[in-house]
């Protein structure tokens, strides 16, 4: 029986680790990646099908779209993990280019985490719904879409809208899919983070602590392990929300 799962975005860090996490489990994992990074050698190394895809790109989307449902009668689950943590132009109400800044990066944001997602698991239902047994949308968000953030507004709110659709496709697609999010706050640190970022970053929650690509994989599982969780949101912050002066 097939157990395919597709999660998009796998090429580094927690796509990787869930992605090779869930090929070790025995599921048969085809992974995206936008551009070649080193982690593509373990996926492909894993027996993992590595599939190049810009998910905001329309024609490449459609091209996926086609070769899955040419290569796959089902599909067990689906997680869409890619993301691009783009901040907000610096304010700059004189500057005439100023408008069209703010909107790429806001068109940007939508386009990759509330389009893309939108777009594959209507077309991606089927498959999902064909699947011997219960299957799984995953929606990869953020603890910044239930509080916003000052610097990566645009962000927040295109996670904000991958909660909602969360919400939607959970009502459309029950009882045969399950579809949650998985919403974290610091998980990882980037290699670019200074010590300065890092303490700071790991004082806003009770727990201060990084805790690594692991308890999103681990969560993973427990959801797709789950027979009764649906429209749900996971949040991984480590007590954020209850860190209140
Ligand atoms: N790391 C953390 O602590 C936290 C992570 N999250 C969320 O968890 C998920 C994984 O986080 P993390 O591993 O840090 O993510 P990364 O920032 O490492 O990005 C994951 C991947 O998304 C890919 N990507 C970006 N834009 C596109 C696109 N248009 N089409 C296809 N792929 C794209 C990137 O490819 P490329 O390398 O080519 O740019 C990258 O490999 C994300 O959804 C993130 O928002 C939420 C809160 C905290
Ligand atoms: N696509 C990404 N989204 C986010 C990242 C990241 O590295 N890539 N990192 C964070 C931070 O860890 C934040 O949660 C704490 O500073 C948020 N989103």
């Amino acid at each position: 029986m097939e157990n395919n799962i597709i999660i998009t975005g796998a090429a580094q860090r927690l796509g990787l680790h869930c992605a090779l996490t869930l090929q070790h489990a025995g599921f048969q994992v085809i992974a995206t990646y936008r551009s070649e990074k080193p982690g593509l050698q373990q996926l492909r190394d894993a027996g993992v099908h590595c599939i190049q895809l810009d998910v905001t790109d329309p024609a490449q989307l459609a091209g996926f779209i086609t070769q899955v449902k040419q290569q796959h009668r089902s599909l067990r689950a689906l997680i869409h993990n890619a993301s691009d943590w783009k901040k907000d132009a610096p304010f700059n109400d004189a500057g005439t280019d100023a408008l069209a800044a703010d909107a790429a990066v806001y068109d940007a944001m939508q386009a990759v985490h509330a389009r893309a997602p939108y777009l594959l698991n209507r077309a991606f239902t089927a498959l999902l719904q064909a699947h011997n047994g219960v299957t799984d949308i995953i929606h990869l968000t953020d603890f910044v879409a239930s509080v916003g953030s000052s610097k990566h507004m645009a962000y927040a709110a295109s996670k904000a809208a991958l909660e909602n659709l969360t919400y939607s496709f959970a009502r459309a697609l029950a009882p045969n899919v399950k579809v949650n999010a998985i919403a974290p706050a610091l998980l990882m640190f980037n290699d670019h983070d200074d010590a300065s970022y890092r303490a700071k970053a790991l004082q806003k929650s009770l727990l201060q602590v990084e805790p690594g690509a692991a308890e999103l994989s681990s969560t993973v599982m427990y959801l797709l392990n789950s027979r009764y969780i649906t429209g749900k949101v996971i949040g991984l912050d480590g007590g954020r929300q209850l860190n209140l002066p």
